[in-house]
């Protein structure tokens, strides 16, 4: 049975949905005002596998990721380019849907969009106010009252008192307590805003996930994920204003990926210290990225390197070169021990670096059984690669992925097979020295042949 770590209770726990079968699971999306970077690549991923494994194993799963299109830095940017806001955060989103696609994460369920949500956070702060866990401050903002929950800090396991008396900052005279945060933020001058009941503003960046929450999945939520740096105080702070506004409402389980980390910083928009997805996926495989982020525990840090990423690549060629001319062949009973400790790995909290441990052992199996009993071989290779595709990897066919056909030009996949052509002609008519030749100039080219009985194939090295 599946056990997950559990942010609230720090324990990996029994995980079962409050809806036999059915999970509604949640994942803080990106704010948009720029492009992708591997941070992001990061968390979604492996929400991604999760989601992927969750249906494997028979779940039916909601699986909904919000847009932030309203926040100080998207209306800066959107001025500073002198773009229209909508017309900006349309494009940043299309940019984003693409980075994803192209990494090969499954579209969510819902993406709803803070700004479709207006008129709900309306509904939900007013209540707030009116149940005395929030009030307008001095400024005319609405604050949430962090005092009126007296659970506040229970997941991210602070108290109140050592909280308050971190906060060096006196705001005596717009909040009752430093901690307070904006629900609704007023408009100072003429800037994008909505009318309230509060004159006109803008939502604070925390509502929006409890709102969306509360709207879509009527406040019960089997998993909140996110990135381990929206622990607190934006998953604190949205834990405080549900239940404040719906003593029913349920988190059951919070999630926390472990952030890709750059000169001992977290990667992220705002300190500009980021590597693009789409850069990276210009020199590598989407699957390599996919398995280098796989490689280290959903919980764990990443630290980015481009050697990292080169032994990622390095792994997975071992991978497919054992797929690599086997005819996968579905046999119940084959590799029946690997299949047990796959799904013990992923039902511990997703291990997937054990998971990979058994990838590799199946692929050294069918390395030996390809020189003595090729069915074995091939009844291994479908255990493998069916395996491999729960998690989305080992989705190519294995020639293609070695070759790196999807990271050459088409006019370079041209000249090596030109060449290779004209070398099994010189082969033919026994002109040795004509094909070695050829052989050494599509090494020049970093090309390696392997000739087989029928043909030649090749693979970049
Ligand atoms: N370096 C990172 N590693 C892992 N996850 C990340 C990283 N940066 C952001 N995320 C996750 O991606 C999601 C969206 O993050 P967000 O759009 O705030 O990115 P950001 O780069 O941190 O932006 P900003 O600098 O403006 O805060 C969140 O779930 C967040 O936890
Ligand atoms: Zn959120």
């Amino acid at each position: 049975m599946l056990k997950i770590f559990n942010t609230l209770t720090k324990t990996k726990e029994f995980f079962e949905p409050i809806n036999k079968n059915k999970i509604n699971l949640y994942v803080c999306g990106v704010t948009v005002y720029d492009l992708c970077h591997i941070g992001h690549g990061r968390t979604f991923v492996a929400f991604d596998m999760i989601v992927r494994y969750l249906r494997h194993t028979g779940f039916k799963v909601k699986y909904v990721r919000n847009i932030t299109d309203i926040d100080d830095k998207i209306i800066l940017k959107s001025i500073k380019n002198n773009i229209d806001i909508n017309v900006f955060t349309d494009l940043m989103i299309k940019e984003m849907n693409k980075d994803f696609f192209a990494l090969g994460i499954l579209a969510p369920d819902q993406e709803p969009r803070v700004t479709d949500y207006i008129n709900d956070i309306i509904i939900m702060i007013t209540k707030l106010i009116k149940n005395k866990h929030a009030y307008i401050n001095y400024d005319g903002d609405v604050v949430f009252s962090v005092d009126s929950d007296h659970n506040y800090g229970k997941l991210s396991r602070q108290s109140l008192k050592s909280l308050k008396s971190e906060s060096h900052i006196v705001f005596k005279n717009i909040k009752k307590n430093p901690l307070d945060f904006v629900l609704w933020k007023k408009s100072k001058k003429e800037e994008y805003s909505w009318d309230s009941p509060w004159g006109k503003g803008r939502p604070g960046w925390h509502i929006e996930c409890s709102t969306i929450n509360s709207t879509l999945f009527h406040g019960l939520v089997d998993i909140h994920g996110g990135g381990s740096d929206l622990l607190f105080p934006h998953h604190e702070n949205e834990r405080s204003q549900s239940i404040s506004f719906d003593k029913n409402s349920k988190i059951n389980f919070w999630m926390h990926t472990g952030v890709v980390i750059i000169n001992n910083q977290k990667m992220s928009k705002s300190l500009g210290n980021v590597y693009l997805l789409r850069n990276i996926l210009k020199d590598y495989n989407a699957e390599v990225l996919r398995y280098f982020f796989l490689s280290t525990h959903y919980r764990h840090p990443i630290y980015y390197s481009e050697n990292n990423l080169k032994q990622a690549y390095n792994s997975l060629k071992y991978l497919y070169t054992a797929l690599y001319n086997t005819n996968p062949y579905a046999n119940v009973e084959a590799g029946k021990n690997f299949v047990l400790d796959f799904y013990n790995a992923m039902n511990d909290d997703f291990n997937t670096p054990r998971v990979f441990s058994v990838f590799f052992q199946l692929a050294n199996r069918i390395n030996i059984f390809k020189k003595q009993n090729m069915l074995i071989a091939n009844q291994l290779s479908f255990v493998l690669q069916s395996l491999a595709n729960c998690l989305g990897l080992l989705s190519q066919d294995p020639e293609f992925f070695l070759q790196k056909k999807s990271m050459l030009d088409k006019k370079m996949i041209k000249k090596i097979e030109f060449l290779i052509n004209k070398r099994d002609i010189a082969r033919r008519y026994k002109s040795w020295k004509e094909a070695d030749k050829l052989r050494h100039v599509l090494m020049s080219l970093d090309i390696i042949l392997e000739d087989l009985p029928n043909k030649t194939i090749w693979r970049k090295k």
